[in-house]
């Protein structure tokens, strides 16, 4: 029996995939001197890098297709974030490796506005009809950042 899972009225359903990475970085600004980054960032301005396990949490937003019942394809999101992100920076330095942070602070806070901007337009082109909402990263088990792209 041929089942319709459109719903009428307005709704909208949140998707999510968890990923996850290796990556070292260290905290430091190049206008100030090693003193004042060893005041500001403590061990996380180490000249020899620190490294963290980071967990990339991605929501994605919309409404259920009407004949698979998918937002997104999780399989596809999991896809689209290890390709444009995961395999660009597992096991990398992020000040020394990764393109889309040459010059930036390695802070969570960039860190996930880059990757905000790298996934936003690959999940728009795989589905159209989906949209990136929220990206969580969790860089320690204490310490994780939020953003909505606003
Ligand atoms: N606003 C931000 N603050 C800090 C960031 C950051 O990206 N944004 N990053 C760091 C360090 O890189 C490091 O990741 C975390 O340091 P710290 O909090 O000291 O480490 P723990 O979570 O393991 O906590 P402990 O107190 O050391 O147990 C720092 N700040």
């Amino acid at each position: 029996m041929h089942q319709n899972y459109q719903v009428a009225g307005s709704f909208m359903i949140y998707v999510t995939r968890k990923e996850h990475f290796n990556a070292a970085h260290r905290l430091y600004n190049p206008a100030w001197s090693d003193e004042k980054n060893q005041e500001v960032f403590g061990p996380c301005a180490n000249n020899n890098w620190h490294g963290h396990n980071f967990e990339l949490i991605v929501t994605v937003k919309g409404k259920p297709d009407p004949d698979t019942g998918f937002v997104i394809d999780l399989k596809v999101l999991g896809d689209i974030v290890k390709k444009e992100v995961v395999d660009k920076v597992d096991h990398k330095n992020l000040n020394l490796d990764v393109d889309f942070m040459q010059g930036k602070m390695a802070s969570c806070e960039i860190f996930v506005m880059e990757i905000w901007n790298i996934l936003a337009p690959a999940i728009a082109h795989a589905a159209p009809h989906a949209k990136l909402h929220y990206i969580k990263l969790i860089e320690t088990p204490k310490n994780f950042v939020e953003y909505y792209g606003e």
